[in-house]
């Protein structure tokens, strides 16, 4: 067992480097929904000491991933999202040493008892790969990760700027080819752009093209002025998209500067405020276009029609997408049978939701007798509630999801059950699953799945967003004194358990109105609680959200 140099005055060095200004420096860090996220001037510290207990986990494993982004945040905001070896957002037993580490008073002390409580030798093998979206803080807060993984002497792999999910899927990438440290000192973005342009051609290539086809050739893609734009472009699949039949119109895509990030633009601003990004109305656009917007780090994706002028806004968000590519994925088993048995029969399948999904998506599901789960907030729980399935599609509202499977046991249940993999059905089914970022949600990777399957349904948005209506619904977001006496409780954090009392009196304000519901919950990304309310009417929503909006105001 190789054993850790730890230099205490490197060590310290670094630290005092990093230290946060006197405004923060009695500021204690919580790991909230997707890692820590606050003010980037309060983050350098949190960077630095993130680098080093990363570089521990990844001697543990062999790789770790940090990425340098607050997504869909304001640009003075930035936050560091950890990763596993395996691609997924890190294992929740590790947040508490990622938390304490950051808050730690004497942080030599507690690296010893960190490595030494879990017995991790040290490894020159190991890499952590890092990268950062384009927030003008990020080169500093990469420089303190950077000095923190390297003060503990395990070695940095900087990819630079990269959308949140490319870096998943890197890392997911080299774990799964099996990647020599070294290997993974050479790879960089391309591996993605190739692995993607190569598995939409091929699947492209699978569909027919129908003349009764009602498939839009518009696509005006909405890259918040983050990271999006800039990758969307180098994917080079729907830029160069004469082939595919689209044209498409990047709007908001960073080259500007990113004073605009997030500004009245991306999957946030859609899903929530539901009006037209900025600049919406100077492209040139009719009913048949369709609008797609991402987040500031490429994670989320919504797509929507109507008209800017009027602000007429359809939004087909992450529930209705979810039912999208689930039906679809269903569609495609459903062609596999052979005379002992069908695909669907020998398949586990699962949609994952939160408590925000509309209540009439989740109806939509239990009707069909799809199985629904549903799990906090955040795509770490939702993430792990799939993997429990051989094919789960997960999808928060707000468009941050995907599609995961155990790949390789579906070809083995294929075989054993007598199916070729040469069958036309077989090999389409297989191929579109090669589509979806199996790692995390990638708004490049579910634009893919979603254009593969209007392709292939022939489908317009208008047609494909009646499936089902959904119920009227408000966000309401409200700053209280201390949103952590906030305590939910129930598997999709629904019930209010603290402050006590509260939750009888937010069932009371709804319950005047029949078939609504509402909840409450301490937001993990940002200074708020947030409110939730659904009812048959967007006015009564409105009412219900106003009603508990003002009661909590008086009192917190
Ligand atoms: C209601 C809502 O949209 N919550 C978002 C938001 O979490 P909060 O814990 O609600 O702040 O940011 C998360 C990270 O991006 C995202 O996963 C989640 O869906
Ligand atoms: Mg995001």
């Amino acid at each position: 067992m190789e054993s850790w140099n730890l230099n205490a005055e490197v060590i310290n060095q670094g630290d005092t480097t990093h230290a946060p200004t006197d405004k923060y420096k009695d500021t204690v860090f919580s790991y909230g929904t997707a890692g820590f996220r606050t003010d980037a001037d309060a983050l350098d510290r949190v960077c630095y000491r993130v680098g080093i207990v990363a570089a521990i986990r990844a001697s543990e494993t062999g790789a770790a991933g940090v990425m340098i982004t607050a997504s869909h945040n304001p640009l003075k905001d930035n936050g560091v999202k950890i990763i596993d070896k395996n691609g997924a957002m890190v294992t929740q037993s590790w947040e508490d040493p990622f938390t304490n580490g950051v808050n730690s008073s004497d942080l030599v002390q507690y690296i010893s008892d960190l490595i030494a409580e879990k017995g991790i030798a040290y490894s020159d093998k190991a890499r952590v790969c890092v990268a950062c979206d384009t927030r003008d803080s990020s080169p500093r807060l990469i420089a303190a990760l950077k000095a923190g993984i390297e003060a503990v002497g395990v070695k940095v792999k900087d990819f630079g700027e990269l959308s949140t999910p490319q870096l998943h899927f890197l890392v997911w990438f080299a774990d799964k080819e099996n990647y020599s440290p070294e290997d993974i000192d050479g790879m960089n973005e391309e591996i993605y752009y190739d692995y993607y342009k190569k598995n939409l051609q091929e699947y492209w290539a699978l569909i027919s093209r129908d003349e009764e086809s009602h498939y839009q050739s518009q696509l005006v893609v909405d890259t918040a002025n983050g990271i999006g734009g800039k990758q969307l472009k180098k994917l080079d699949i729907f830029t160069n998209s004469s082939h595919y039949g689209l044209d498409v119109t990047v709007l908001n895509d960073g080259s500007t500067g990113t004073e605009f990030l997030n500004h009245k633009c991306g999957a946030e601003c859609i899903h929530k405020d539901k009006s037209f990004p900025l600049g919406a109305e100077e492209i040139k656009t009719d009913d048949n276009t369709k609008w797609v917007s991402f987040d500031g780090d490429a994670d989320r994706i919504v797509y929507y029609y109507g008209n800017p002028s009027t602000q007429d806004l359809n939004v087909i968000d992450g529930d209705k997408i979810a039912i999208l590519l689930g039906d679809y994925i269903k569609s495609l088993m459903n062609n596999i049978t052979n005379d002992k048995t069908s695909l669907s029969e020998l398949i586990t399948f699962v949609v994952v939701q939160t408590g925000y999904a509309n209540s009439a998506a989740t109806k939509y599901l239990t009707d069909k007798g799809v199985k629904v789960e549903r799990v906090p907030t955040g795509v770490k729980y939702l993430h792990h509630r799939a993997e429990q399935y051989d094919i789960g599609v997960y999808f928060e509202a707000n468009g941050h999801g995907t599609v995961i499977s155990k790949y390789q046991k579906i070809v083995k249940i294929l075989q054993d059950n007598d199916f070729s993999l040469d069958d036309a059905h077989v090999n389409k089914f297989l191929k579109f699953l090669l589509l979806t970022n199996e790692a995390v949600g990638d708004a490049l990777a579910t634009l893919l799945m979603v254009e593969a399957f209007l392709k292939d349904s022939g489908k317009n948005t208008k047609e494909v967003n009646e499936i089902y209506s959904d119920l009227p619904s408000r966000m309401l977001k409200l700053a209280v004194k201390d949103r952590s006496q906030f305590k939910t409780h129930h598997e999709d954090e629904t019930l209010l358990l603290q402050p006590e009392g509260l939750q009888d009196r937010i069932v009371e304000i709804f319950s005047k109105v029949e078939g609504s519901r509402a909840f409450v919950r301490p937001s993990g990304t940002e200074d708020v609680v947030r409110i939730y309310a659904e009812a048959p009417t967007l006015e009564d929503a409105d009412k219900i959200a106003d009603e508990i909006n003002d009661m909590l105001a008086k009192e917190f």
